[in-house]
């Protein structure tokens, strides 16, 4: 595996953003409901946004209301729920579902197993559930035991392990297919893509990314297929100020040394 100490560089081009979000964009926090991305960085988010002709796309475990609060004031095309939810610049959404009765029998049987281990939390997201145990940490083993359970008996759903979490999502659905889908449509297709993320659900993205010539970047300690590392979320926040000056910057040497019209097609 490639050495990923380093501090991804400064660059410009034309780029294509996608961001994970808890983790990377919003600190970590004892309960989901508790997180938010500081305003100057949401500022930030829809600068790059208007740099990169609509190119920036939040792609999470969340669901894509919840992407969209979090936004807030600024509306983003989103991959939510991990991939099986997507919302392209258009607005048009691709949703992926689960049959009704699996989802009535999830929640039913979910909640019911989850009162045996206090402290943890079931969290639905409709064509998907997340396990929380960051409260409860005693249950870890139990609540994956459960979610394997859970992927026996009903065959479309895969297991998705992230921090303090056992998600059961649709089989098939990952964020690296979302990233596909995304730069095969415009404003995104013909750009290199930059995928932040923190957690194992990044690892899709990171690999697809990887296979697009694309800059890949990690938050965070553990192993990964990302190119680059930054150490924590104030790292990322850090890291995107300075990038947007830098991309400012060319944009402007650019206006001044070769006209306005050189800028076409750019950033
Ligand atoms: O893909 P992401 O944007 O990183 O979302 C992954 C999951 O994030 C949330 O759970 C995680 O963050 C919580 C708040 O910091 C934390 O309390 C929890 O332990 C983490 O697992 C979210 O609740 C999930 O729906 C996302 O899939």
């Amino acid at each position: 595996m490639a050495e990923v100490s380093s501090v991804p560089p400064l660059f410009s081009g034309n780029l294509a953003f996608f961001f994970d979000l808890d983790g990377t964009l919003a600190e970590i926090k004892p309960h989901p409901d508790q997180v938010y991305i500081p305003a100057a960085v949401r500022t930030l988010l829809q600068k790059m946004s208007v740099m990169s002709g609509g190119a920036l796309a939040l792609i999470s475990g969340r669901s894509m209301a919840e992407l969209d609060r979090l936004a807030t004031p600024f509306h983003f095309p989103l991959a939510g729920v991990h991939g099986a939810e997507r919302r392209d610049i258009n607005d048009n959404t691709h949703i992926v579902t689960l049959p009704e009765q699996v989802v009535a029998a999830l929640q039913q049987q979910l909640s019911t197993a989850l009162l045996a281990f206090p402290g943890t939390e079931l969290e639905a997201k409709g064509m998907a559930f997340a396990l929380h145990y960051r409260q409860a940490p005693y249950a870890q083993q139990a609540i994956f035991a459960l979610a394997q359970q859970m992927t026996q008996r009903y065959p479309e759903l895969a297991l998705q392990p992230g921090k303090c979490v056992v998600e059961l999502k649709p089989l098939g659905i990952n964020k690296g297919s979302a990233i596909r889908s995304f730069m095969q449509e415009a404003p995104f297709a013909g750009r290199t893509p930059v995928f932040i993320g923190d957690d194992l659900t990044d690892e899709a993205g990171f690999q697809q990314v990887n296979a697009l010539g694309g800059v890949t970047i990690k938050v965070g300690v553990g192993e990964t297929m990302a190119k680059y590392r930054l150490a924590n979320v104030r790292m990322v926040y850090h890291w995107l100020g300075r990038l947007t000056q830098h991309i400012e910057q060319q944009k402007s040497d650019i206006l001044r040394g070769e006209g306005y019209e050189s800028l076409s097609g750019s950033l």
